[in-house]
Order: structure tokens, then sequence, then C-alpha cells
């Protein structure tokens, strides 16, 4: 089964909701429509920014979704600053990002607690980006595939094979995040398909071939068509590169195959 690529915008703490609007309606502008047969696109801006980008997106009848970055385990409650999954589906979110390396290191993510917000965000028909990723340590210690294993089956403790379906996995090597170091694509290669090898194993194969794998880490439109071309490499996680708007419609568009717009 051929999987459609995903690309999806990881704003990080990054962009107001005016410069939300200003870059949305950009890639709008200049990602003709055709593509999304091809490849699906969506941007994961701050919460603040997402009423916004809803309301543009619905306006338009845009066919870039949307997404958040976070969300609680809880669904409502004595949780002071945190975010729901039911406040997310209201905004019409279709994916979020669940335990991103930053929220991993900065704010001390278990894989414990990785595992129930991939549970909530199911519960709330939004799809789970589950992030796993080596530090760089522990790629020099050639232990990168046991560790990425171990959170992708913590991450995924107790769905059923029908909800492991519906979930999105992304690699994102903790060393290449932000540092312009790109893992070449035979490295990304090699993690995506044992992770999808460890889906199989646990789920069995037709799972393992539905379920999208991204790699992400210093993905810019300059190596994006090199990783996509990789069989067990469905779209990218990418940060940096999807706050210009050009830059980023240039790597959907590869993504899709191109040609550029
Ligand atoms: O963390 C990332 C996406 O979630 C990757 O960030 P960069 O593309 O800036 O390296």
């Amino acid at each position: 089964m051929a999987r459609k690529p995903l690309v999806a915008g990881n704003w990080k703490m990054n962009l107001n909701h005016l410069e939300a609007i200003a870059l949305v309606q950009k890639i709008a502008f200049a990602l003709p429509e055709k593509y999304y047969a091809k490849v699906d696109v969506a941007v994961l801006p701050p919460f603040t920014d997402i009423r916004s980008v809803q309301t543009l997106v619905d306006a338009d009848k845009l066919s870039l979704a949307y997404g958040a970055q976070d969300l609680s385990p809880q669904d409502s409650g004595a949780f002071t600053g945190d975010i729901s999954g039911p406040m997310l589906a209201k905004l019409g979110c279709s994916f979020v990002t669940v335990g991103h390396s930053e929220r991993r290191a900065i704010h001390g993510e278990t894989d414990e607690l990785v595992n129930k917000k991939v549970k909530a965000a199911l519960k709330h028909g939004i799809t789970p980006i589950l992030c796993v990723g080596e530090e760089l340590a522990v790629r020099e210690a050639g232990e990168h595939l046991a560790h990425t294993r171990d959170q992708l089956i913590e991450g995924l403790k107790g769905l059923k094979t029908e909800q492991v379906q519906a979930v999105v996995i992304a690699y994102e090597p903790v060393w290449a995040i932000g540092t312009g170091k790109v893992a070449t694509a035979a490295d990304a290669e090699e993690v995506c398909k044992s992770l999808r090898g460890t889906l199989s194993e646990k789920y069995g194969d037709e799972v393992a071939t539905a379920v999208r794998v991204l790699y992400g880490g210093s993905v810019k439109s300059g190596n994006v068509s090199e990783l996509v071309a990789a069989d067990n490499i469905d779209g990218a996680l990418v940060g940096g590169a999807s706050l210009d708007g050009e830059e980023f419609t240039k790597l959907c568009a590869l993504a899709a195959g191109g040609p550029l717009p």
C-alpha cells in the first residue's frame, strides 16, 4: 500500500496570531491545490494562534490541516496552564505532536506521560504524531535502534491495533534538531525501517504498512527529496524551515514529488 506523505510544520514557540495568519496565507497562495492530492500538509502553531488559523482555513476552504504541539492527558479540571484534547478537537485540530524531544528534555516528560497523551489525542479524534529519537551519546554508543524501539513501544502501550493504525510516528534524532546536522537518508531510513519492523512485530503487517513514519531534524527543501525517497520515510516534521513560507512550500512540493510550483 502506498502511504501518502505528510509534511507537518512544527512552529515551536514562534509567531503570534497575526504572523500565523500571514504565513498560512502565504502557503495557501504559493502551493496550488493539485499538490494536496500527493502530499498532506499541516501546520502546528502555538496554541494562541490556532483559532486564527482555523478561521482562515474554514473561510477560504483551504486543504491545509493544522494542529497543536502538545495536549494535556486530562480532559478538564484544575490543571493550570494546560490545554485539553476536547479544546483542540473543538478548534478542528487534526494533529498534535506528542513526546517531542524538547518537551521530554525541558519539561521532563516521561514515556508514561507521553503514552497518556497519545491516548488523550486518540480519544478526541486527533491524530497524535508520536515523536521518538535518541540523543547524540545514545547514537555514539550504537544504542539508537534499541532506544527508539523502547520509546515507540512505551508510547503505544495499551492501544488497540486499530488505534495504532491511526497514529503517525516521527523519528527525530535529538542531535539533528535545530543544528543543521541532518541525518543522512541512510541513517534516517535505518531507524524508520526498524520502527516499522517493531510495529509489524507487535501489531501485524497491515498496521505496519499503513502507519506513516516521518523524519524530523534540519529538514529543508535541499534535503527533503532524498529523505522521502527512502522506502520507510513517509514525510517530514519540519521545524525552522516551516517558518519561511517560500521554503516550506518548496519543501511540500518536493515531498509531493515535484515539480516546484
Ligand atoms: O524538532 C523539529 C521538528 O519537530 C525539527 O526542527 P528543525 O527542523 O528546526 O531541526
